[in-house]
């Protein structure tokens, strides 16, 4: 790929600082005699700019390490830092904060299919205080452009194809310019061609703007993005980090 090269500046965030520490994490779902440990001392780095992949077989614990990083769900025993903040026994207030700075893209991409595109990305930005005062149909149009989708600013979510909607997914995510970008499985309902044009605007558009990318992904035809891949099996982080960097660009 020959146009995915890291800039100077983006190496040297990747090298320098954490955005995401985990620390013995520990995870269980149910209560009583039904509480079973999903995920078993977990422990991970990742830094600024960095693009990581986290895949493993079903049932591993990928989407539950996914939405504890994402704080979606309560971190309950280790210690888990993002952005600098602890989130086990955080605030709802400060997990809010947290959440903010987050992008989140999902298999099923979740726009709201009686909205146009533009109003997909722009109930995004209204999320967001600061970016109230500013034009933000024009913010959401330019983001639209960005993917590519300058010509379906107006259509509904449901009239697009399913690599369309992915790619307003993605302009919903990016268009706060969060810090972080968590994907689950964003490629697993399209087909090669869209699922590798996806991946590609992710990392271009992550690289440009120094967001650092989890992904959790099947998807062998996108290992390749990855600065760094990370192997899951039965609630244990097998490989925390075979290193892709110098191998990929
Ligand atoms: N809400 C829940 N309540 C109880 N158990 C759950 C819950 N969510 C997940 N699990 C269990 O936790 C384990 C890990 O599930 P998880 O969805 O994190 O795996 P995964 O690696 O993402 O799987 P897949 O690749 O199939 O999406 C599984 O055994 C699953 O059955």
């Amino acid at each position: 790929m020959q146009n995915l090269t890291l800039t100077n500046q983006s190496v040297k965030d990747i090298t320098t600082k954490p955005v995401i520490s985990v620390n013995k994490l520990n995870h269980y779902f149910g209560k009583g005699s039904l509480r079973k440990q999903v995920l078993f001392d977990i422990n991970l780095q990742i830094n600024a700019g960095e693009i990581v992949l986290l895949t493993g077989p079903s049932g591993s614990g990928k989407t539950t390490l996914l939405t504890l990083l994402g704080g979606l769900r309560s971190a309950e025993e280790g210690s888990l830092k993002i952005l600098g903040q602890e989130m086990a026994g955080a605030s709802k207030n400060q997990l809010t904060k947290v959440r903010c700075q987050i992008g989140y893209i999902f298999q099923a991409h979740n726009l709201m299919k009686f909205l146009t595109a533009k109003e997909n990305v722009r109930m995004s930005l209204e999320l967001h205080d600061e970016k109230l005062k500013q034009d933000m149909d024009a913010i959401a149009i330019s983001m639209l452009e960005k993917v590519g989708l300058g010509d379906r600013v107006n259509y509904y979510a449901e009239n697009l194809s399913g690599g369309q909607k992915q790619r307003v997914a993605i302009a919903r995510a990016l268009v706060s310019h969060p810090k972080i970008v968590l994907a689950d499985e964003p490629t697993a309902a399209l087909d090669k061609k869209s699922g590798r044009d996806v991946v590609e605007l992710m990392y271009k558009l992550a690289k440009e703007q120094g967001i650092t990318i989890l992904l959790v992904t099947h998807d062998n035809r996108i290992l390749d993005i990855a600065d760094r891949i990370l192997y899951m099996e039965d609630g244990c982080l097998v490989d925390d980090g075979i290193d892709v960097t110098t191998k990929m660009h």
